[in-house]
């Protein structure tokens, strides 16, 4: 890492705006959890995290699910290091077989929703009998991919900023930043 670029990390951090705390986001976790519960309980359900935003938010997650279920990734990259979105790159398929499984993808952020609504469809193309999306953030705004786009789980819902934390990079990095912030424009 260059100087100058650890520099422009450092002054992104320290002016972004916090828009959620990790404990915000901890409660709102819960509170999906418990709708998530109710709803694959008995359904042996299979859990994709989508790699790499997805990780901080399925590390949270799992351990409020206490029923069977199974856990497995996939990577696909729409922005890669990039701040605007382009083609999605799969670069790692899941490794179980989903025909007839009842699959819950974990993403960090429905932003355009195009990632989300190819991941769906390539899951439903392997023969799964349901699949359904659970994110941390909505952001909102008027670009979704298909009008109204919405995740069946939803934690907290933004602005239309650029985002990073609780999963969601900056150039590559501060996922592990402690809750969800907004680049400012100036930085
Ligand atoms: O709703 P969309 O506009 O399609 O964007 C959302 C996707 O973009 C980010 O992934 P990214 O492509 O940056 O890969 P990453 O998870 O490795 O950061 C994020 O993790 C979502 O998967
Ligand atoms: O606002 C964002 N921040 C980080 N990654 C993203 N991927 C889509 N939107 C975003």
């Amino acid at each position: 890492m260059t100087p100058e670029f650890k520099q422009e990390l450092l002054k992104v951090r320290a002016e972004a705006r916090l828009l959620y705390s990790q404990a915000q986001l901890d409660d709102a976790v819960r509170r999906m959890a418990t709708e998530i519960t109710a709803r694959y309980a008995d359904l042996n359900p299979l859990l994709l995290t989508v790699m790499n935003g997805g990780v901080v938010f399925a590390g949270r997650l799992l351990p409020e699910l206490d029923f069977p279920l199974e856990v497995d990734y996939l990577h696909a990259s729409r922005y890669g290091a990039a701040t605007t979105g382009s083609t999605l790159h799969w670069r790692v398929s899941p490794g179980t077989n989903l025909a007839g499984r009842h699959v819950l993808i974990l993403d960090d952020i429905l932003d355009v929703g195009a990632t989300l609504l190819a991941i769906a469809a390539a899951c439903e193309e392997q023969g799964a009998l349901s699949v359904a999306t659970a994110v941390l953030v909505d952001k909102v705004h008027d670009r979704k991919a298909e009008p109204g786009l919405k995740a069946d789980f939803t934690g907290v819902e933004t602005e239309d900023a650029y985002l990073f934390g609780g999963g969601m990079d900056y150039k590559g990095y501060w996922r592990n930043a402690p809750g969800i912030f907004a680049v400012e424009d100036n930085a």
